[in-house]
């Protein structure tokens, strides 16, 4: 597997870790086997719902991640224990989780996906880097709500699939996008929930005028999720100003000893 030639180096380095591990994962359990699990998987709780219901009551609705580590920042949280992150983040009043599952770069595991769904009811995102349909199958096998599709990793055609194959499992799909280009892609396919990640993947900055910029190209009937770099209350007014009030964090969150008191002060 190949990653988009522009894409990003940090990208191209995680698939190339990831499609061996996919390889091997085919090997362990092929395709059919997996499309059994899919099947008898717990069912899917609407992640975009989650966030549209709590946007419709005048609420920001929160997608809270957990991750032990990330690629820009390195180690967040020695004591990382999804299934407690999980229950303060419900307690807290998070509308959806996000999970990192990636091994190499995030420290991530499909355990630390299955602990956090089993502590609350929100719905799930399956934070992972998808680029096969052989994932897809195994992110509903694992109870996954919605799944990750990054445009930036992905040829246009190969997006449409993944996105109509993980629709058709009753997922959601959070495509993520980092400029006007990728935003125009995204739309292409008519993807109902559109994030954007405020993390320029090649010099890891975050800046949420990204999302400043970008969001009058996105239609009013998206849901628009501003990503990344989401860490003060300032932050949050000025993107709430703005018209976004869907937010994925992770960071403030997870470097906080209680991550879902820094929840409540966020937002
Ligand atoms: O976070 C990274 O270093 C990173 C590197 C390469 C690809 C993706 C990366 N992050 C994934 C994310 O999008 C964030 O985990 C998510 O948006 C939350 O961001 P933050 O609140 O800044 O932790």
């Amino acid at each position: 597997m190949s990653t988009a030639a522009d894409a990003p180096d940090i990208l191209k380095r995680i698939v190339e870790q990831k499609a061996q591990r996919v390889a091997a994962q085919k090997q362990a359990m092929p395709l059919a086997e997996v499309e059994s699990a899919a099947q008898v998987a717990d069912p899917v709780r609407g992640f975009k719902a989650a966030l549209d219901q709590r946007i419709a009551a005048g609420h920001a609705a929160v997608i809270a991640e957990a991750k032990k580590t990330s690629p820009s920042k390195g180690l967040l949280r020695a004591d990382y224990n999804p299934a407690e992150i999980a229950q303060q983040y419900a307690a807290a009043g998070a509308a959806c989780l996000s999970v990192l599952t990636e091994q190499d770069f995030f420290k991530g595991s499909d355990a630390h996906f299955r602990q956090a769904r089993a502590a609350c009811n929100l719905p799930l995102i399956r934070k992972d880097f998808v680029f096969d349909p052989y994932q897809v199958v195994e992110a509903r096998a694992l109870g996954a709500d919605c799944v990750l599709l990054i445009v930036a990793m992905l040829e246009q055609a190969q997006l449409q699939d993944l996105h109509t194959q993980a629709q058709a499992l009753g997922m959601d799909v959070l495509v993520e996008v980092h400029d006007a280009e990728e935003l125009t892609r995204a739309l292409r396919i008519e993807a109902p929930l559109i994030g954007i990640n405020n993390r320029d993947l090649r010099s890891f900055h975050t800046d949420i005028d990204t999302t400043l910029k970008l969001i009058d190209e996105v239609p009013a009937t998206t849901r628009l999720v501003t990503e990344s770099g989401i860490a003060t209350v300032d932050d949050v007014a000025t993107l709430r100003a703005a018209g976004v009030h869907a937010f994925l964090v992770g960071e403030a969150f997870m470097r906080h000893p209680d991550p879902g008191e820094k929840l409540k002060t966020l937002f």
